[in-house]
């Protein structure tokens, strides 16, 4: 008969596992489309359930639970090998799972009932979580490993306690005091290693998901802090961070600034509808970052206006790189099928030091916009006299749009 300390004993590893069960719901509720962890959270549900059940039932009546109390133990293995495949993007193999819980739970109940063999029935029943949790195992092994250490670790941690769920029973079997022959008793070497090694790994996993969970919030946090959501470019304010920091290397310079702006985007706009506009905004940060190299920045300032900060390039070669990237927006026919190509007007200014950006942002724009009152589709360079025309295109410009429509 148990008393009543004896019950908070024997389910004192079920709380600490429906008390991880709980951390990992209210992870799952920050970040609801990181399922592996409500997965994992079930998984630690089932678990604490089957073994609270297998703690407190008397031996004589256990025989007759058997089927109910593993099966609740396989579903949380099978929880748990979901939530790895989840995590690693692989298939989970829930068919075959299947089939291991059935054919578990057959030879448990034969070894139960039948032929009372418990040495076989701890085997089975330990082959039989084992295979469920190394289901994804192989196509996870496969993929390339992950780049991440507490990703690397997690992996091997669960391969590890799936190998050790197989080799338990042999483990116990020859270190144990009294072997196998009293693993049934809730208070024998087999049923407590059973306990700790659940306890151990499952607060590893926890750990471990925790730690990953904040960073890839924090992550995530900081790119929609610092990206344009439409064009997943900069932002103004992380251009400003980034460029301070390239400034300061010495080993990038040359380098100079870019201020381009689509023309005429407002008609864009009202001829085509604002989801096109969007869309051509899309392209035309794709054109972008598809001329630039590793070191350089691209960032839209607002509204149709990118920003450039271009590495290791004097005037010269960065008057080449506007000119590239006019030609490839002028040739794509993907987004507006129909009528005039999409230009843009280009301001270009040099940069010596992280003390002259604002003043050479200034200076980039004034001739952005020098480059669109001389008739836009122009690059307009630092130095270079232009003339002080305004010359407003305004008339073929309206006209062919019109037609486009
Ligand atoms: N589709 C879309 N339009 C935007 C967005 N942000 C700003 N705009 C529009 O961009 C247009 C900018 O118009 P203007 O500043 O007159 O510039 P423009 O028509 O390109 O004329 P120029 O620059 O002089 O060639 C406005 O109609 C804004 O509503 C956006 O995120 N998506």
């Amino acid at each position: 008969m148990h008393t009543s300390n004896d019950y908070i004993y024997v389910l004192m590893p079920s709380l600490s596992l429906l008390f991880l069960a709980g951390l990992l719901g209210v992870c799952w509720i920050t970040q609801r489309r990181q399922h592996f962890l409500l997965w994992l959270c079930s998984a630690y549900l089932l678990t604490a359930v089957s073994i609270s059940i297998r703690s407190v039932l008397k031996l004589e009546v256990l025989s007759h639970y058997v089927v109910l109390v593993n099966a609740l133990f396989l579903a949380g293995a099978w929880c748990m090998s979901k939530s790895f495949s989840e995590r690693r993007r692989v298939v989970a193999h829930p068919l075959a799972a299947l089939v291991l819980c059935v054919t578990t739970l057959a030879s448990l109940y034969y070894f139960a009932l039948f032929e009372q063999n418990t040495i076989r029935r701890l085997h089975a029943f330990s082959i039989g979580v084992a295979l469920i949790l190394l289901l994804p195992v192989p196509a996870a092994l496969k993929k390339a490993p992950p780049r991440d250490w507490l990703d690397r670790t997690l992996l091997w941690s669960y391969v590890s306690y799936a190998v050790f769920t197989m080799l338990r029973p042999t483990l116990v079997a020859f270190f144990g005091q009294h072997g196998l022959s009293d693993a049934m008793q809730a208070n024998s070497t087999y049923w407590l290693t059973t306990l700790m090694s659940i306890l151990l790994f499952g607060l590893l996993f926890t750990v471990l998901i925790c730690a990953v969970t904040i960073r890839e919030t924090v992550t995530q946090l900081r790119t929609e802090r610092d990206m344009d959501a439409l064009t997943q470019v900069l932002n103004r304010r992380a251009f400003h961070e980034a460029a301070q920091q390239r400034l300061g290397d010495q080993r990038l310079y040359p380098m100079a600034i870019l201020a381009g702006d689509i023309d005429h985007f407002k008609r864009i706009n009202d001829r085509w509808g604002h989801d096109r506009g969007d869309e051509v905004l899309q392209l035309v940060s794709s054109i972008l970052k598809r001329n630039v190299r590793n070191h350089d920045l691209v960032a839209r300032f607002g509204g149709e206006e990118f920003v450039l900060l271009l590495t290791h390039l004097d005037l010269q070669g960065a008057e080449q790189v506007a000119q590239r990237i006019r030609q490839e927006l002028s040739n794509d026919k993907q987004v507006l099928t129909q009528g005039p190509g999409l230009t843009l007007s280009f301001g270009i200014t040099s940069i010596a030091n992280s003390s002259q950006l604002d003043g050479a942002l200034k200076q980039a724009d004034e001739l952005l916009y020098s480059a669109k009152n001389a008739g836009r589709d122009r690059v307009h360079v630092e130095g270079r006299f232009y003339p002080d025309i305004c010359f407003e295109y305004t008339l073929p410009a309206d006209e062919a749009l019109a037609s486009a429509t």
